[in-house]
């Protein structure tokens, strides 16, 4: 038991997906896992372990930001040893091809927090995903025809920016979408050598102001599931 997590020693795989909605890791394991165990309950960011096509994988819950999805990659981590964090996030688009409910791998995640800036005195680390990790996606995403994206992305503090068109100084060096956790996850895995990966899917736009409902934010990306099942 760590901090943030209840499950005992041995209860969480090797490999686990990790959303920042608590109730998308709910949805995750009851659609796709079976003999399905719910480890975590502190403070609702649910936890599962279950297995997929007979490969054992765990789905936590991670909040949202920098801070809160770094606390519970580390106790993964540290308290329970897992090798393999792959994010499954949902994302906001920074260019106008693009669109709702793309897949976007993030290869890279630039950030507006500060915890690196610190860590390293000032200058810039630059978190970056697990190669092999990363490889996997790209096979896995082509061999169910499921089309993908790949680049930087941007990992920001604020969710609402009070300059208007904040993005697009980002859009102009091609990040490709704006979310809050990848810099922190890829940072915290490459601290204790082990493998990140983030996928993202594509919930609104602040090109064109579409956006999908909390809903479908929940339960309906499911190919972006279905590439992170595979990977590990
Ligand atoms: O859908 P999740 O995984 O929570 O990811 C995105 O959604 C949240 C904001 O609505 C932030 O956590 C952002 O990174
Ligand atoms: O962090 C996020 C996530 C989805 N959409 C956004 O605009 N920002």
């Amino acid at each position: 038991m760590s901090i943030h997590i209840e499950a005992k020693k041995g209860e969480i795989a090797e490999t686990v997906l990790l959303p920042g909605d608590p109730l998308r890791a709910k949805w995750i394991a009851e659609t796709y896992l079976e003999d399905v165990i719910c480890y975590n309950k502190v403070r609702n960011m649910f936890g599962y372990t279950g297995t997929y096509r007979g490969k054992r994988i765990s789905v936590q819950g991670t909040g949202m930001g920098v801070p809160s999805i770094s606390i519970y990659a580390h106790e993964l981590i540290t308290d329970y040893d897992v090798k393999n964090l792959i994010r499954v996030g949902s994302a906001g688009s920074y260019q106008k091809d693009i669109k709702l409910r793309d897949i976007v791998i993030a290869m890279a995640a630039s950030s507006t927090s500060g915890v690196n800036r610190a860590r390293f005195n000032g200058a810039d680390f630059a978190p970056t995903a697990d190669f092999d990790l990363f490889m996997q996606a790209v096979e896995a995403a082509k061999e169910k025809g499921i089309p993908v994206k790949a680049g930087n992305v941007l990992s920001s503090d604020e969710f609402y920016s009070d300059e208007f068109d904040f993005y697009q100084n980002w859009s102009n060096f091609k990040v490709l979408c704006v979310e809050m956790e990848t810099s922190g996850l890829y940072t915290i895995a490459a601290k204790h050598n082990v493998n990140a990966l983030s996928l993202l899917t594509i919930s609104d736009s602040l090109v064109t102001g579409e956006r999908t409902t909390a809903e479908e934010r929940e339960t309906t990306f499911k190919g972006m599931m279905e590439i992170a099942l595979e990977l590990g």
